[in-house]
């Protein structure tokens, strides 16, 4: 034993390793992009691969579909939900006008002519009327410069009237998100997607002054439905900045266990298939299939995909990552798209927006 021990220490003491040693230096550099890709991992694109490649599952054999029918799925219904949140939001406004005769101001940029963009603002500025919040929109062509993005953000940093400055994303390819997203203040970064405020949320004793509102729809969606969260496997599917990212650090601070999958996740499948709840934000239609669920399990899905469908008022459709019809026969709960989580994401942005107006006046 001991001259085993005595030989695997001079193996661990002397073995050279010149190699390890010249691959952590010469890959340690800040690469092309300033990023040190040793530490933070190579910079790869998540793409996720297509859900037709994956052939569904085969149907039920008939006696078992009879014992599914006594789980009788609640469907979570995000108007109704969002509904009340502006509804208190709408109070707090009217009460704020009469105290201080001051409302929340909400400045919206709009880069490029995509439908489904422009229909969500004009969501959110319809949602801005009826909760008395004022709001205005900055529209650029798809060819506009950084600068006169980073301009319009300026402009609306200065302004006083102006509490909350959100950009719509995505941005078009030629314009760097973070150079935009940088430039907002602070104390007016109602998405919540600024380092500190992303930053504070990820650390356990701070506080961030705004959190993503779609994080915080997830969150919200949840609670309303009396689903318990401390303790419970989550699985969020995504890893973005505007969904992915927030739900987990979100999650995590309402002590939930929280994994991660993503284009790179070898078999999904297992991993949410362990999940009490799981969250989609992958933004692919269809990829979640039936398959994928725990019996019982909650969904949340974040996705809304656009497809194009001429027939249809506005030329597309809105549909989730989530393979609805299957999910119900598996799951306790879940949310539908539309009429899910995207009416609460909008409702979130107006209290983000009233917590904005309440800290410039001091109210907080
Ligand atoms: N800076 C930024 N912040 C965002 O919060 C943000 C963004 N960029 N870019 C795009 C995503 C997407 N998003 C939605 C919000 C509301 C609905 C929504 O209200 N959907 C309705 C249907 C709307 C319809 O039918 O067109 C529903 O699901 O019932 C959807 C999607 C916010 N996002």
């Amino acid at each position: 034993m001991r001259a085993l021990l005595s030989k695997l220490n001079k193996e661990l003491v002397w073995t050279p390793r010149p190699i390890v040693f010249k691959a952590f230096f010469s890959s340690n550099r800040a690469g092309k992009n300033g990023r040190k890709d040793y530490i933070l991992g190579p910079d790869l694109p998540d793409l996720w691969p297509s859900p037709t490649s994956t052939p569904p599952p085969p149907p039920p054999p008939p006696s078992q579909s009879k014992v599914d029918e006594k789980l009788v799925p609640t469907i979570i219904d995000g108007r109704s939900i969002a509904e009340e949140i502006r509804s208190s939001v709408a109070e707090e406004v009217r009460q704020m006008k009469y105290s201080i005769d001051k409302v929340p101001g909400l400045a919206v940029i709009l880069v490029g002519q995509r439908r489904d963009s422009q229909s969500y603002v004009r969501s959110k500025i319809k949602a801005c009327q009826e909760a008395g919040i004022t709001s205005q929109v900055a529209e650029f062509p798809e060819d506009c410069t950084e600068d006169e993005i980073v301009n319009a953000v300026t402009s609306f940093n200065e302004d006083p009237s102006v509490h909350g400055i959100l950009v719509q994303l995505p941005l078009p390819q030629h314009v760097d998100d973070e150079k935009i997203l940088g430039a907002i203040s602070l104390e007016k970064d109602v998405d919540g997607f600024h380092p500190l405020n992303v930053g504070n949320l990820a650390m356990n004793d701070r506080e961030p002054l705004f959190v993503s509102c779609s994080a915080r729809a997830c969150v919200e969606l949840l609670l309303r439905s009396d689903v318990k969260i401390i303790g419970k496997n989550v699985a969020i599917i995504g890893r973005s900045k505007v969904v992915g990212l927030p739900t987990s650090l979100l999650l995590q601070r309402h002590h939930a266990t929280v994994s991660i999958v993503h284009a790179f996740t070898e078999n999904p499948e297992d991993i949410t298939r362990e999940a009490d709840i799981v969250i989609s934000a992958a933004g692919v239609p269809g990829l979640v299939r039936g398959s994928w669920l725990k019996k019982g399990a909650v969904v949340i899905d974040v996705g809304t995909n656009p497809i194009e469908d001429p027939e249809r008022k506005h030329g597309y459709f809105l549909t989730g990552d989530v393979c609805y019809l299957e999910a119900l026969r598996v799951v306790s709960a879940i949310t539908p798209v539309p009429g899910g989580v995207g009416p609460v994401t909008i409702a979130m942005l107006l209290s983000n927006t009233l917590d904005a107006a309440k800290l410039a006046y001091g109210l907080s």
